[in-house]
């Protein structure tokens, strides 16, 4: 069929809306429209366009396995070492941008479209992003969210993380499945020789590295914001009692301490360093040990720490902070295949038979069989079948192995931290 272009776009520009008109019958109009928002030339989302799609390779990622992955780049330039683990979150790129437990690891999303949604003020976990680099499929040509202030390859190009994309990010994820997380390296330097990366790979190793001490805050303070109302969703069983809370900042995201402030918590968050016998000083009613990065057997002076606090009040462990309980207990922590990265990892509660669907990211997990008697195990997580929260009711602990608050992630476990409420009470009667 013979047709006359009657509009044109550009391929692969933003703005690649065509119409076609039919010969014979002029009044059939077909139209093809290649993206889903319309970005004018001057707008910020625009900037950068011109290298695309025929930017060639100036990125390769090196895995110790030996496997070189060419890719193109954006954000920093430059080289980076890193393990890398695959995130399956559809959503919430921003937040596990900022999740300081990723400190020392490249994010590899296997969602294949990412920066869609730019980035906004409102999605930070903290105050930067602490990750070593963002591993994509396609980085998006156009934003299009009513929060979006900024690009996410400005983003990152500000904040000096290196992003790479156009590399076959599920044939490195299967890789990764298979023989587990792989250290890597990040590079955008033609100088350095594929085997000089390759030896940078293979002499750097996550293991044993103390990684919260780079991401804890330095000085006790105050944390008050709770969840904007018109984002929250459990605002059931508040009282209004108020609940003096210290916090550990092993890593710890914004997130944790919005749904403790709007649960009734006044926070004292604390570097990962502080002593317990000045917590104890402060006569909390409950302390809370956060998430952070890296192996909890690398930071014996936090295992100490909570070891010291156990059973003198009421406490709430996440992620790492559950991992540092598991050890304070007298448990072994272990380091699993490739781990848990994603919005969708089910959970059972052992005690109500409910399952979550939870966000998780951890490497490391709690052997249940080394934890002594009076621990139960109180939830598991249904893909493997690992520890994924743990309670002691005698001594006043509980934790989880991922995370509560979400963000990214389902909210379905957001009622825990209720609980932590409820065990915080009773020891107060
Ligand atoms: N989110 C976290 O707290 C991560 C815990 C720990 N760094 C791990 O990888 O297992």
């Amino acid at each position: 069929m013979a047709v006359k272009a009657i509009g044109i776009g550009l391929i692969n520009s933003p703005t690649q809306c065509f119409g076609l008109q039919h010969p014979i019958q002029p009044k059939v109009r077909v139209f093809a429209v290649r993206c889903s928002v319309a970005v004018s030339p001057d707008s910020p989302s625009a900037a950068g366009l011109g290298e695309r799609p025929w930017k060639t390779s100036d990125a390769r990622l090196v895995l110790e396995d030996g496997s070189i992955w060419r890719a193109k780049s954006f954000g920093a330039k430059g080289t980076q070492v890193g393990e890398v683990v695959f995130n399956t979150s559809l959503t919430g790129y921003q937040e596990i941008l900022t999740d300081p437990s990723y400190a020392g690891q490249f994010v590899l999303m296997t969602c294949p479209h990412i920066g869609n949604t730019g980035v906004n003020f409102g999605d930070e976990e903290s105050s930067k992003c602490f990750l070593g680099g963002l591993v994509i499929r396609s980085l998006s040509i156009g934003t299009s969210n009513w929060r979006c202030v900024e690009t996410l390859g400005d983003y990152l190009t500000k904040r000096n993380i290196m992003g790479i994309y156009d590399v076959d990010t599920r044939a490195i994820t299967r890789r990764l499945r298979q023989d587990g997380s792989l250290i890597g390296i990040l590079s955008t330097e033609e100088s350095r020789t594929d085997e000089d990366l390759l030896q940078m790979s293979r002499s750097w190793d996550i293991v044993g590295v103390d990684l919260i001490s780079g991401v804890s805050c330095t000085s006790p303070y105050e944390w008050v914001d709770k969840t904007d109302p018109e984002w929250d969703f459990n605002t059931n069983k508040r009282d209004g009692k108020i609940f003096n809370v210290i916090a550990y900042d092993f890593g710890i995201k914004h997130n944790i301490l919005r749904r403790l402030a709007s649960h009734g918590c006044k926070i004292t968050v604390v570097p990962a360093t502080w002593p317990a016998s000045k917590t104890l000083e402060m006569n909390p009613d409950g302390v809370l040990f956060s998430n952070g990065p890296g192996d909890p057997s690398a930071v014996p002076y936090a295992v100490q720490t909570v070891k010291e606090l156990l059973g003198k009040v009421p406490v709430f462990g996440i992620c790492m902070g559950h991992q540092l309980l598991g050890q304070a207990l007298g448990g072994r922590t272990f380091k699993m295949k490739f781990g848990h990265h994603g919005g969708n990892h089910p959970v059972r509660d052992i005690r109500s038979g409910r399952v979550d669907i939870s966000a998780q990211n951890h490497n490391y997990a709690v052997d249940p069989a080394t934890l002594p008697e009076g621990v139960e195990v109180t939830h598991i997580n249904l893909n493997d079948g690992t520890c994924a929260g743990l309670a002691f009711p005698a001594m006043k602990i509980m934790s989880l192995q991922y995370h509560p608050e979400a963000s990214p992630g389902p909210h379905d476990s957001d009622l825990v931290f209720t609980e932590f409420i409820e065990l915080m009470t009773k020891s107060k009667q």
